[in-house]
C-alpha cells in the first residue's frame, strides 16, 4: 500500500489524523488519497470468515444507516467509511459486528444491527409474503405457501414493525403530547432507557426511534449486553468519534438488556453519552435504578413500557394472521363460508382461538406471535396427514402450543420478585387467599419450590418469631419436604405451610431487636470493647493466669439470684429489647 502524505499548505490542513482502517497516523490533507489506497486493498467487515470490501454502508459487518457512501465536502474530501473489527483473533470475543452477521433467532433476536429504513422493513422488502422462487425464473409473483411463509425467521421477527402506526399499545407514553411523542417530531432525540416486561416492545421502538428521528443522518448500532465485551463498547465508541468527526453524523447505540453491563462496562459509556457523540437507547426488563448505574441513569431519561393489553395483543395476532393469509372464523361461522374460491385447503383460526392466545400471552407480544405460529405449524403437520380437510385452528390448540410457564411466569426476573414480595405482605397481613394467590402464581409459573420454602424460613421468624415459636420448624420441616419430594407434589405442602404462617400471630419483636444490635455495632465509633474478663472461658494455664474467667459467678451454684455484669462496662445499660 502506498501511503501518500502530503505536505501541509495551511494551519487547518496540518492536523494529523488516523487512518480509521488501517489505523496509520498521516495528515488529514492526505487521508482520502490514502483511504482510497487502504480501501481497496484492506478488505473491511471481515465478519464470520466473509471478507468483504466496503462497498456499501450496509455491505460492512456492522450495521449502520443506508446512507449511499459519498465524500465530505466540509473535511478534505473525507469518504464516509468505519473499520469493522476483524473477529479472526481466537481470543477476542465475539465482536458486535460478528453478531450482525449471524441469523436471527427469537433468542438472539436483535442480534443484526441495522439503521431502520423502508428497505430494512421486513413487511415492505418486496414483500416477504409474495416472493417466492418463481420471480426469479421470471413469472409473475406467485403467492407463497403457509409453509413457506412460515419458514426461515421466527414469524414475530418477521411481524416487527416498522412504523408506529403498526405499532400497538403502550398508549401511555406514546399517545398525544406525550414526551416521547414530542421526542418523535423533534431533531434531537435524547439518551433513553426504555424498561419493560419481555416482549412489550422495546427493541421495535428503539427502532421506530431511530428511524422517525427527522434528522434522519443517524447510524443506528445494536449491541446485545448479553454478548458484548467492554472491548466491543469501545470499539463503537472509537467507531462514533469518527462517524461524528469525518461525516457529522450521530450514533444511535442501542443496547439490549443493558442491565447485564457490569458498572464498569457501563461507565465506559458516560463521557461519550454526555458529550453527545452517542446517543444511548438502552433496553432493559429490570427495574433501571437497581440496575443501571446512577451516573449513566441521571442522562437518561426512562420510558416505562407496559405489558401489551389483550386489545393489543388482539390486534397484533390479528394482522399476523392477515399477513399470513389465515382466515378468522367468528362463533357462528364454519370453514368454507367466507366466499373464498381458494381451491387448495385454507388455514383458518377461530376468534375464540386468537382471543384466549390474546389473554395467554401475558402481555408479550414475543409470546403470542411464536405461539401462533407454533399453532400454525402444528396444524399444518396434522394437514399433512389428514385428507384435503380445511384446517382450523382451535382454542385447544392455541394452549396446546403454548408452554404455560414460560408465558406466566418469568422465574428470573422482575416478576419473581414482585411476586414473592406480595405473597410476603399478604402472609404478614393474615390474608390466607391473596397468600395462597400468590403462591399458586409462582409455583405455577415455574418457580422453584425450594426459593419459596426458604422465604417461608425466613418469614417465619422475621415475621412470627416468638408469637408461635412453632412456625419456623413448620416452615423448615416444609423446606425439607419440598426437598424430598419436588414440585408438583410438594404444592400442598407449601400451602400447608403459608396457611400455617398466614393465621400464624405475629410478632416482630426478635427481627426488630436484632436489627437494634446490627445498628448499635454498625454505628460503634472506635475499637469495639474488649470482651470482660470474668465472661472468657480459660482453657488453658496460662488463660488462667491472665486473668480469664476470673470472678465469674456459675449461676447454677447460686440460690439467689446473681448479680453480674454480661455487657461491656461501656455498654452498661443498653437496651435492645
Ligand atoms: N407494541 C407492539 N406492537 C406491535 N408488535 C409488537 C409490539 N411489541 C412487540 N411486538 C412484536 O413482538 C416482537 C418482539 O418485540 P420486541 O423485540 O420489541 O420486544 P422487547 O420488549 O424488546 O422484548 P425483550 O425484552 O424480550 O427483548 C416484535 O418483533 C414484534 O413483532
Ligand atoms: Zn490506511
Amino acid at each position: 500500500m502506498d501511503d501518500a502524505i502530503g505536505t501541509p499548505t495551511d494551519d487547518s490542513t496540518d492536523k494529523l489524523v488516523h487512518c480509521p482502517v488501517c489505523d496509520l497516523e498521516l495528515l488529514a490533507t492526505a487521508i482520502n488519497s490514502h483511504l482510497d489506497n487502504c480501501l481497496q486493498v484492506k478488505p473491511i467487515g471481515g465478519v464470520a470468515g466473509k471478507k468483504r470490501r466496503l462497498s456499501s454502508p450496509e455491505d460492512s459487518g456492522m450495521s449502520e444507516s443506508t446512507q449511499p457512501l459519498k465524500r465530505l465536502s466540509n473535511a478534505p474530501n473525507f469518504p464516509l467509511f468505519h473499520k469493522p473489527k476483524s473477529s479472526d483473533g481466537p481470543s477476542e470475543e465475539p465482536s458486535f459486528a460478528a453478531q450482525s452477521s449471524r441469523t436471527p433467532d427469537s433468542k438472539n433476536k436483535h442480534a443484526e444491527s441495522h439503521m431502520p429504513s423502508n428497505s430494512d422493513c421486513p413487511q415492505k422488502q418486496g414483500n416477504w409474503l409474495l416472493q417466492s422462487t418463481s420471480l426469479i425464473q421470471g413469472d409473475q409473483p406467485k403467492e407463497k405457501s403457509l409453509a413457506e411463509k412460515l419458514d426461515g425467521k421466527p414469524l414475530a421477527d418477521k411481524m416487527r414493525p416498522c412504523s408506529l402506526q403498526d405499532y400497538m399499545g403502550q398508549n401511555k407514553v406514546l399517545g398525544e403530547n406525550t414526551m416521547l411523542r414530542t421526542l418523535l417530531q423533534s431533531n434531537e432525540i435524547p439518551s433513553i432507557i426504555l424498561w419493560g416486561p419481555p416482549g412489550c416492545g422495546k427493541t421495535t421502538l428503539a427502532h421506530i426511534i431511530a428511524k422517525n428521528a427527522k434528522n434522519n443522518n443517524n447510524r443506528f448500532v445494536t449491541l446485545s449486553a448479553t454478548s458484548a465485551s467492554t472491548n466491543d463498547v469501545r470499539e463503537v465508541i472509537k467507531q462514533a468519534q469518527n462517524e461524528q468527526r469525518f461525516c457529522k453524523r450521530k450514533t444511535i447505540l442501542f443496547v439490549d438488556e443493558i442491565h447485564r453491563f457490569n458498572k464498569t462496562q457501563q461507565d465506559t459509556f458516560l463521557p461519550h453519552v454526555e458529550c453527545g457523540t452517542i446517543t444511548l437507547i438502552g433496553a432493559t426488563t429490570e427495574n433501571p435504578s437497581f440496575q443501571i448505574n446512577n451516573a449513566l441513569l441521571s442522562r437518561c431519561r426512562v420510558i416505562v413500557l407496559e405489558k401489551l393489553s389483550v386489545e393489543a395483543m388482539e390486534a397484533i395476532l390479528m394482522r399476523a394472521v392477515e399477513s399470513l393469509g389465515i382466515r378468522v372464523l367468528s362463533e357462528d361461522q364454519q370453514p368454507g363460508c367466507s366466499g373464498s374460491n381458494v381451491s387448495e385447503t385454507a388455514m383458518y383460526v377461530e376468534q375464540k382461538a386468537l382471543t384466549t392466545l390474546a389473554h395467554l400471552c401475558d402481555g408479550d407480544a414475543r409470546t403470542g406471535l411464536n405461539g401462533l405460529q407454533l399453532s400454525v405449524q402444528a396444524r399444518l403437520a396434522a394437514g399433512k396427514d389428514a385428507s384435503n380437510h380445511d384446517m382450523v385452528i382451535k382454542e385447544e390448540h392455541i394452549k396446546e402450543g403454548l408452554q404455560r410457564s414460560h408465558i406466566l411466569y418469568d422465574r428470573a426476573g422482575e416478576e419473581h420478585y414482585n411476586c414473592i414480595s406480595a405473597l410476603h405482605k399478604s402472609m404478614r397481613g393474615s390474608d390466607q387467599d391473596a397468600s395462597l394467590y400468590w403462591l399458586g402464581r409462582m409455583l405455577e409459573g415455574g418457580e422453584d419450590p425450594l426459593y419459596v420454602a426458604r422465604r417461608l424460613v425466613r418469614f417465619a421468624s422475621e415475621d412470627i418469631g416468638l408469637a408461635d415459636p412453632l412456625a419456623l420448624p413448620q416452615a423448615v420441616s416444609a423446606y425439607q419436604a419440598c426437598h424430598f419430594i419436588g414440585m408438583p407434589e410438594c404444592d400442598v405442602i407449601l400451602a400447608q405451610c403459608v396457611m400455617y404462617l398466614t393465621r400464624a400471630p405475629k410478632s416482630i419483636a426478635v427481627y426488630s431487636a436484632y436489627g437494634k444490635v446490627k445498628a448499635c455495632l454498625k454505628n460503634h465509633k472506635g475499637p469495639l470493647p474488649p470482651v470482660p474478663l470474668h465472661l472468657r472461658n480459660a482453657p488453658t494455664k496460662l488463660m488462667k493466669g491472665l486473668g480469664y474467667g476470673k470472678g465469674y459467678k456459675y449461676n447454677p451454684k447460686y440460690s439467689e439470684p446473681v448479680v453480674q455484669d454480661y455487657l461491656p462496662p461501656e455498654m452498661k445499660g443498653i437496651k435492645f429489647v
